[in-house]
């Protein structure tokens, strides 16, 4: 039910951003750091926001919380060059991040 997935949201978005050691995704991207970003950008996607949707029960099931966390990665691979650091920490984050919620899924769904 609700408090269960809330729960479990809560957890993955931690050990997601736990990753985020620099601190790339933890707030919305502003045009001042990042020049264009919101003509660029047309669905800007962060862990703060993420959390705030998490608390206000915005995501019906993992795999939507997954599509937010899909959509924040491709995000910074799109607005950054492939040689920058935003660019390889969003690889980087996405791979690891798409391994550990299909494991968790598989988790979820063998309970
Ligand atoms: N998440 C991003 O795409 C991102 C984060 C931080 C940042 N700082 C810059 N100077 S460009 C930039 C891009």
């Amino acid at each position: 039910d609700g408090v269960i997935l809330k729960q479990m949201l809560n957890y993955l978005v931690k050990n997601l951003q736990n990753k985020d050691v620099n601190g790339f995704f933890a707030f919305p991207v502003t045009d001042t750091i990042a020049p264009g970003y919101s003509s660029i950008i047309l669905h800007p996607m962060d862990f703060s926001t993420m959390t705030a949707k998490i608390e206000s029960c915005e995501y019906a099931n993992v795999m939507e919380f997954k599509k937010d966390f899909i959509l924040m990665c491709n995000n910074a691979m799109t607005y950054n060059r492939p040689e920058t650091i935003y660019y390889k920490e969003a690889k980087r984050l996405l791979h690891l991040g798409i391994r550990q919620l299909s494991k968790e899924k598989l988790l979820h769904l063998k309970k």
